[in-house]
C-alpha cells in the first residue's frame, strides 16, 4: 500500500491518506503503528463520505485487498490531529467559505445530540449550508451573526425560512432585529457545548466573538483577522476601542486558541491567538501607532454596503426591510 501524507499539521498530528494499493509493502508499518497507538483510527470511505471505522479486532491487510476493487479508500487518522473540517468524535466543525465576500460561515455541532449552530451564514451560500445540514443530519439550533456585516447579506433570516427552528442571533447594541439579543458573557448552548459571548468592539459597536473554551477556538468575526483587523472607517468603528477588544478579549486567551475570523482576503483559513500577538501587523503596534495605521487604510468602501446595511439589520428577510431601524 502507497502511504501518502495527506496533511501534516504539527509533528505529533499526523494525518495520512492511504490511496487505494499498488503493492501492501506498508501494509505490516501502518497495522503495527494502528494497532500500537491510542488516537490513531482506520476510516473506510468512498472518497466523499466515511462509511465505517475499523476497530482493532479486524484483519486490516485482509480489508484492504477487498476494498480497492470496490473503488473504496482507507485513511488512517490521528484523533488528537484537528483540521476544519474533520470530525473529532464529539463534534463537528466545517470552515465554509463565500467566494464572493470571502466570509467565512462555521458550522459547529454535538455529535451526539445533532444540535448545531451556523455562525455567520451568507445569503448566496444558504442553499449549500442547509444541504449539509440535512446530509449530516443536524437539527440547526442558531443563526449567530458576529455582527451588522457591511459587505454581504447575512443568510440567517433565509436559513430561518427553512429550518423553522433555527433562531436568529446578533449584538443587542447593534439595534438589529434577532430572535435572540445577545450582550457579553452570555453563553451560546449547542448539545453538551458552549460558546462564551464576548464583546469586542471596534469594526462596529455591535461586533462580538464567541469562544469556543473547551475546544480552544475563537471565532473573532471582524475584530481580529489573520494578520490584520476590521476596518474602523463607518458604523460606529473606533481604532482606539478596537485595539483595546482585541487585546483585552481576545488576546488574552491562551495562546495555543486558534482563531477563526470572518474573512480572509489571502487564503488563510485560521490562526492563533499567539501567532496574531506576534505576528499582527497592525495589533502587535502600540496604541497610537495602531490608530495611525488604521486612520491611513484608504479603503473603498464594500460594493455591497448600500444593500448589506438595511438587510442585515433585519437579519436578511427582504420583506422586512420596509420595517427596520435605521443603521
Ligand atoms: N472589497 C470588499 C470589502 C473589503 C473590506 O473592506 N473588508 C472589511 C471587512 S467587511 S466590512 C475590512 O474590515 N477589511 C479590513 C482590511 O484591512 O481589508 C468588498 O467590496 O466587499
Amino acid at each position: 500500500m502507497r502511504l501518502t501524507p495527506y496533511l501534516l499539521w504539527s509533528s505529533r498530528c499526523a494525518i495520512y491518506h492511504l490511496l487505494p494499493p499498488s503493492g501492501y509493502s506498508n501494509m505490516a508499518g501502518l497495522a503495527s503503528h494502528w494497532s500500537k497507538s491510542k488516537s490513531a483510527r482506520l476510516l473506510i470511505s468512498n472518497g466523499t463520505r466515511q462509511l465505517h471505522i475499523l476497530s482493532k479486532r479486524h484483519n486490516v491487510p485482509e480489508i484492504v485487498q477487498n476494498l480497492a476493487p470496490a473503488g473504496l479508500h482507507v485513511t488512517c487518522q490521528n484523533t488528537r490531529a484537528f483540521h476544519p473540517g474533520i470530525t473529532d468524535d464529539s463534534f463537528i466543525f466545517r470552515q465554509l467559505l463565500d467566494y464572493k465576500s470571502y466570509t467565512y460561515t462555521y458550522l459547529l455541532a454535538d455529535s451526539t445530540t445533532n444540535e448545531a449552530i451556523l455562525i455567520d451564514p451568507v445569503i448566496e451560500t444558504v442553499e449549500r449550508d442547509y444541504r449539509i445540514i440535512q446530509e449530516l443530519g443536524l437539527k440547526l439550533i442558531a443563526a449567530v451573526n458576529t455582527h451588522v456585516h457591511a459587505d454581504h447579506v447575512t443568510g440567517s433570516g433565509e436559513m430561518k425560512r427553512r429550518v423553522p427552528s433555527c433562531k436568529s442571533m446578533i449584538a443587542e447594541v447593534s439595534k438589529a432585529k434577532a430572535d435572540l439579543k445577545l450582550k457579553a458573557k452570555d453563553s451560546i448552548k449547542f448539545g453538551q457545548f458552549e460558546l462564551e459571548v464576548r464583546s469586542t468592539p471596534g469594526h462596529t459597536n455591535g461586533c462580538l466573538s464567541y469562544v469556543w473554551h473547551e475546544k480552544g477556538m475563537v471565532f473573532t468575526g471582524d475584530a481580529l483577522l489573520i494578520r490584520g483587523c476590521g476596518r474602523t472607517d463607518f458604523q460606529e468603528g473606533s481604532a482606539a476601542v478596537l485595539y483595546d477588544s482585541v487585546h483585552t478579549q481576545i488576546f488574552s486567551l491562551p495562546q495555543h486558541f486558534k482563531v477563526f475570523p470572518a474573512h480572509d482576503y489571502t487564503g488563510q483559513t485560521m490562526s492563533t491567538v499567539g501567532e496574531e500577538i506576534k505576528f499582527n501587523p497592525r495589533l502587535r503596534r502600540s496604541k497610537s501607532e495602531f490608530t495611525d495605521i488604521m486612520n491611513n487604510l484608504k479603503l473603498p468602501y464594500p460594493k455591497q454596503i448600500d444593500k448589506a446595511l438595511p438587510a442585515n439589520m433585519v437579519c436578511g428577510i427582504y420583506d422586512d426591510i420596509s420595517t427596520a431601524s435605521s443603521v
